[in-house]
């Protein structure tokens, strides 16, 4: 069987993590943690915010594998301040290089210009990656259940809750799903692009959201770009969303995010 993107991005990531930890020991790695600026709640402000309004984590994504470049003119604290002025909750930061040309240092930037909780988005297997989130000044990280197995995944949980970060779980299946709710996280992300095909569809938050435990909180992540698509997910009790690419394409990001956000359906509404 040929490898898929996910496969590629593993392999390349457990190479780097390995350079990482020989360029720069986990004691250092820990001392940079522990000098990191304090947490900022991330979960808890998507949870207020999704109480009457919307949640939105914002991405800032220059680049993916299966759109390639999607915004030249980037400046991950000019992006960052555009999110906050737009309305976003928090802010998710690629720090993958080779398939999304992120990097480690647009976390830190972002996170400076900004009050804004966030995510460190990239490819987790290793908690020497979780504590060095942390020393970024990360908030929260993302577990993807289809790259790590059930173990992992708790480590990877385990290492952000000593740090005092919280914990994004994504999911694209229902087996996905039932490991995920094994989790301690209150956060499941349901990604509607199946990140083995890269096929994106809103059928996939239609259909898992009805399993996700009534305790966690639903994020739906991935190809929503219009405030019709916010509406349709609310329907199926998401109210939290994951955007990427749709923002990013905007030339005037803050207007993009206000717009999107505007007019929010109301809890058992429409
Ligand atoms: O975006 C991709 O092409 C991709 C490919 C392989 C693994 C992960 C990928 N994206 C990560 C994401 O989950 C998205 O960046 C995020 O959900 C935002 O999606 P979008 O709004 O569609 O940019």
């Amino acid at each position: 069987m040929t490898d898929t993107i996910l496969d590629k991005i593993k392999t390349y990531k457990l190479e780097e993590v390995a350079a990482d930890k020989a360029a720069k020991p986990l004691e250092a790695v820990e001392a940079e943690a522990g000098a990191a600026p304090p947490v900022r709640a991330f979960a808890e402000s998507l949870h207020k915010a999704s109480i009457s309004g919307y949640g939105l984590i914002a991405e800032i994504k220059k680049a993916s594998p299966s759109k390639g470049l999607i915004r030249a003119d980037f400046d991950p604290a000019t992006l960052a301040q555009a999110y906050a002025e737009g309305g976003a909750t928090c802010l998710s930061v690629l720090t993958d290089t080779p398939s999304f040309q992120g990097a480690k240092d647009y976390l830190v930037a972002a996170r400076a210009a900004c009050d804004l909780p966030v995510l460190r988005k990239d490819f987790m297997y290793d908690p020497y990656q979780v504590i060095e989130a942390r020393g970024l000044g990360a908030d929260c990280i993302l577990i993807i259940m289809a790259s790590v197995s059930d173990a992992q995944a708790a480590e990877l949980e385990d290492a952000a809750t000593q740090w005092g970060m919280d914990t994004l779980i994504e999911v694209h299946d229902a087996a996905e799903l039932e490991r995920a709710a094994m989790l301690k996280s209150r956060l499941v992300g349901i990604n509607n692009r199946n990140l083995k095909t890269f096929e994106t569809t809103l059928d996939t938050t239609r259909t898992l959201s009805k399993r996700v435990p009534e305790d966690r909180l639903i994020v739906s992540e991935s190809g929503l770009a219009t405030p019709k698509n916010l509406s349709d997910m609310a329907m199926y009790g998401a109210r939290i969303f994951l955007i990427g690419e749709a923002l990013m394409r905007h030339e005037d990001v803050a207007l993009a995010t206000r717009n999107l956000l505007a007019d929010p359906v109301q809890p058992g509404g429409m």
